[in-house]
């Protein structure tokens, strides 16, 4: 008798269990499914609620690639309920040596207190990012050790107009303040979907992995201060050596052409910034938002901070490193058609002013946004752009081409 355990995390406080027992008996497989919720000492409440339930066994035959498929709902209290999705590929349950990993079964969905569906992407080692369909942020990268690698301030709200201060929030059709738009664009504080059936993507677009596609589609509502019709869709991918992908495609639906600005605002752990350097940027052009947007150049061989620093680097190369000594880490970030990058640490007085960010908290945290923005895209009706941000993690001895 072998046993297979899938674990789904429901949300932040529930987990459930399902264990799968198989016995091979001939040519098919006899199964066995029992259910175990638990529900952690977190929920507040200190009682703890346990129950099993035993399936009658059934059978599956071994040629037939079955693939079973579980929704799990589980009710609490009014109005509330978490449901779980999970499916295992027939290679799975059935105890072959290497159980074959289904990247599609990779993904769950749980939801927020505020019980907004969030999607979880995890990979065969244990990496995971989790994403919110409130506004397509990524709240949440993870590491085969289970680090967090994504900043989330301790103070950050959920609530519009603010993105959540944390993880990467979409910045579009503008980013910060320099239009008629809120600051950084409206589609942060949206509700996006699921996207069952995005258009195909070609081929070396197609990273594998796990990965999710989401849709935000302009309402009339977003009509009345931005007039024109969009499609903006992203697909978040959790490649098997733990990289996290970001690919938008913002298509124009619209009769006539519009121009957008476009920022991953990704939000970096970090040990101590006054121990973080930034490789790639070294004598590019700047502009500094804290000198209203003066054009500089960067002197010096790499990018350190020891004060606040707010600029948009142009005409950037496709990849950039974020050196952490004492971490002994390196953020290395990927690009396409993302030709600027914004560096932004708000320092000690800046972060006093922030309610929804530490006052000590600048200290763990670096933005570096690859984005598009000293020349706005300009999409004529029917057309479509792309933009990738890839995110790898490696130790800083790992030696890299910039
Ligand atoms: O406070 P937020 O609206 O989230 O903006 C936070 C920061 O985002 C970007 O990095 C901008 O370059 C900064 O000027 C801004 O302060």
């Amino acid at each position: 008798m072998e046993n297979y355990f899938f674990l789904l995390s429901l949300g932040m406080n529930y987990n459930s269990t399902i264990n799968l027992g198989n016995n091979n008996n001939g040519g098919s497989t006899r199964l066995k499914i029992g259910l175990c919720f638990k529900i952690s000492e977190s929920l507040g409440k200190k009682k703890k609620k346990s129950t099993e339930k035993d399936f009658q066994p059934f059978q599956l035959d071994r040629s037939s690639g079955v693939v079973l498929k579980f929704l799990l709902i589980l009710k609490f209290e009014k109005n509330f309920e978490v449901r779980s999705e999970r499916s295992a590929k027939e290679g799975e349950v059935m105890g072959h040596s290497a159980p074959v990993w289904d990247c599609r079964a990779a993904a769950e969905i749980t939801q927020d207190w505020n019980g907004i569906d969030q999607v979880v992407l995890r990979n065969p080692k244990g990496a995971s990012a989790r994403i919110s369909l409130y506004g397509g942020q990524v709240c949440s990268w993870r590491n085969e050790q289970g680090e967090e690698l994504l900043f989330t301030s301790s103070k950050a709200i959920f609530k519009a107009p603010k993105a959540m201060r944390g993880g990467i929030p979409i910045c579009f059709p503008q980013f910060g303040s320099g239009g008629s738009l809120e600051q950084h664009g409206f589609v942060k504080n949206k509700i996006w979907t699921i996207d069952e059936n995005p258009p195909p993507m070609c081929s070396d677009d197609i990273e594998g992995g796990s990965f999710v596609d989401l849709l935000y589609r302009s309402s009339e509502e977003d009509l009345k201060f931005w007039p024109y019709s969009f499609e903006l869709r992203l697909r978040v991918s959790l490649l098997p050596d733990g990289d996290l992908v970001l690919r938008s495609r913002v298509r124009n639906v619209n009769g006539k052409p519009f121009g957008f600005s476009f920022a991953y605002h990704t939000h970096l752990v970090v040990s101590d910034i006054s121990e973080v350097r930034i490789e790639g940027l070294e004598t590019l052009d700047f502009l500094d938002n804290l000198c209203q947007k003066e054009r500089f150049t960067e002197q010096g061989d790499a990018i350190t901070f020891e004060s606040e620093v707010d600029r948009v680097y142009v005409s950037t190369p496709n990849i950039i490193a974020v050196l952490d000594h004492e971490r002994k880490r390196t953020y290395v970030i990927r690009k396409e058609g993302l030709p600027d990058v914004v560096v932004w640490n708000p320092w000690e007085k800046k972060s006093k002013a922030m309610v929804d960010f530490g006052d000590e908290e600048y200290k763990q945290m670096l933005c570096v946004n690859g984005a598009a923005l000293e020349r706005p895209i300009t999409l004529r009706p029917g057309e479509e752009w792309t933009g990738k941000l890839q995110l790898t993690v490696v130790p800083s001895s790992f030696s890299l081409d910039l």
